[in-house]
């Protein structure tokens, strides 16, 4: 039974679901990174939310992990290239705490637009300073958003609602997109110079970091109001801070910090300045969504094979899962033939898919075939770092698909190119999920690749079965089944028999002396 630690405070429903899913599942809340490594290695599935930080060397640790859950969006506290590299499918949740996180960076605008905090710290002290707050209106003024995605949509409906004008930057935002969204996507000198109020919605990247830096803020209304409820760094704090000191930024909001937990800062008591601390997601609403959608997810995972929301393979449905496995069955076999028989640098790997085979996901069984040829170089490559690895060794992919059908209903064909030239290997399934091998380099033969096999290479002549048969038979080794493929009559044939026992190196070698034989070879599969 798979198993589960729970590192972060989660919603109890992400408990109950791993359980009925079959998932036995520990909550261990609050370790130190030691803590944390020192049982790692138990766990099958690591379900968190922003304090657990994954590092490589938790990572290291994490001998048995298959999968990292992110219950919430951002995963910048999980070092994904890491993840990767040891082959840890790394999950989020995208959608569950959208509406909330808008929610609160709408809840934020007002705050602003009100001095609501700083109004209610005075009554509270007694002061009743009714002439000291004047506030503005949110009507008929101009929101700038800066990222139009699931959030800054989100945030985009709602201030419609409140009659504002929304301008929106976006690289990525169609302009279809955003006349369906009822914004105007503009440049971001135009939104810095036109915005009343402007919001935050996009990850932290190398472009994003310090999108408002302190020449942004410079180009900004005076009186502009800043939120930011999606990451720390977006906003320079300390050019910030001048800005509010200097009066030209009327009010800032922060939800989240350059350094979490912000227990300090020069922005802490800075007039018109307001913190929460990176509540953004904290409903109830969407702590249970995110904790139900991290369990389902993970769990499908690791019971099914089922990928959904992964940042680092592609998604396979659980619908998907049962129809594309047999599949990827086929497709690391196929490539673990190519890896077995191919020496030398191989500069690039053709996958070809036909008939049937052009239905399914394609792209798990492009890795599929990568684990199956790598797996021949390295033993800890899997479904996950087998594209990152090929990528690391300059390997080129090229998929091509063929919807008609050829000689078989279904088939995958493999092709590697190498100093030798082009040669590729081919397998269908039979009954829609058994793999089967039906050419290998140009001569069709009929083969389950399972098992110990021995490859022969030998120039078509009577006697030759027999005398092949006869030195395993005399080694002790017993052929379970037998496949024979020929270019043409007296030409060049290939033998591939699947044997009880592995073939030993002396014995390879004495096959190789046989008359006729031009290679031999051992496959594992
Ligand atoms: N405060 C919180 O608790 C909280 C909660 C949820 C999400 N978040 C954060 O909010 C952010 C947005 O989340 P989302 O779900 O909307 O993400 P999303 O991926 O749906 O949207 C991000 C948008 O940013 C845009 N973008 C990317 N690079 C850009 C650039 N250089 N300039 C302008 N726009 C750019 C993208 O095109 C995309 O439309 C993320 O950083 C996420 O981690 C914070
Ligand atoms: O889990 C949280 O509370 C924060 C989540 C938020 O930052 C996210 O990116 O989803």
């Amino acid at each position: 039974m798979p198993k589960v630690l729970i590192s972060d405070k989660m919603d109890p429903k992400a408990a109950q679901i791993f359980r009925e899913r079959g998932v036995e599942v520990d909550e261990i809340t609050g370790k130190t990174p030691e803590e944390l490594k020192a049982i790692i290695g138990q766990y099958d599935g690591l379900a968190i939310r922003s304090s657990t930080k994954v590092t490589r060397e938790i990572l290291d640790a994490a001998t048995n992990l298959k999968v990292v859950g992110r219950a919430g969006i951002g995963v910048d506290n999980v070092d994904i290239p890491s993840a990767s590299a040891k082959g840890v499918v790394v999950m989020n949740t995208p959608f569950g705490n959208s509406i909330t996180t808008a929610e609160h960076a709408i809840a934020l605008m007002f705050a602003l637009a009100r001095d609501l905090p700083e109004a209610d710290k005075s009554t509270q002290a007694g002061k009743w300073e009714k002439n000291r707050f004047m506030g503005v209106e949110v009507t008929g003024k101009t929101l700038g958003l800066i990222g139009a995605g699931n959030i800054g949509s989100i945030v985009a409906d709602r201030a419609l609602g409140l009659k504002m004008k929304v301008v929106a930057f976006d690289p990525f935002l169609s302009p279809e997109r955003a006349m369906e969204l009822g914004v105007e996507k503009v440049e971001l000198d135009q939104l810095l110079a036109r915005a009343d109020f402007i919001t935050l919605h996009t990850p932290l990247t190398d472009q994003t970091r310090n999108i408002l830096s302190a020449e942004n803020l410079a180009k900004t209304k005076k009186g502009v109001r800043i939120i930011n409820c999606a990451r720390g760094g977006l906003v320079d704090e300390a050019a910030l801070k001048e800005g509010l000191d200097s009066g030209h930024i009327g009010g800032a909001a922060l939800d989240v910090f350059v350094q979490e937990p912000a227990k300090e800062s020069p922005l802490f008591n800075t007039p018109n300045f307001i913190s929460t601390p990176h509540l953004g997601a904290s409903t109830n609403e969407a702590q249970v969504n995110v904790a139900i959608q991290v369990a389902e997810q993970m769990a499908d995972y690791l019971v099914t094979g089922g990928v959904t929301n992964a940042l680092n393979v592609p998604s396979l449905t659980a619908e998907e899962a049962p129809r594309v496995k047999p599949y990827m069955e086929l497709a690391e076999k196929l490539g673990s033939l190519v890896g077995q028989l191919t020496t030398g640098d191989l500069p690039r790997v053709s996958i070809h898919s036909e008939g049937a085979a052009t239905e399914v996901n394609q792209k798990p069984i492009v890795s599929a075939v990568l684990a199956g040829f790598l797996r021949t170089q390295t033993d800890t490559v899997n479904m996950v770092n087998a594209p990152f690895l090929a990528k690391e060794r300059g390997i080129e992919i090229r998929e091509v698909k063929t919807e008609k059908e050829g000689d078989y209903h279904t088939l995958i064909r493999v092709s590697v190119k190498t100093d030798l030239g082009e040669r590729s290997v081919a397998g269908t399934l039979f009954n829609h999920s058994q793999p089967r091998l039906v050419e290998l380099f140009g001569i069709k033969v009929e083969a389950d690749l399972t098992g110990h096999m021995l490859y022969v290479v030998n120039e078509d002549a009577p006697g030759f079965i027999g005398r092949l048969g006869t030195a395993l038979g005399e080694a002790g080794v017993n052929i379970g089944t037998f496949h024979l493929g020929r270019r043409e009559a007296g030409g060049e044939a290939v033998v591939l028999l699947s044997l009880d026992e592995a073939v030993t190196p002396e014995l390879i070698a004495h096959v190789r002396t046989l008359p006729g034989v031009k290679t031999a070879r051992a496959l594992k599969f």
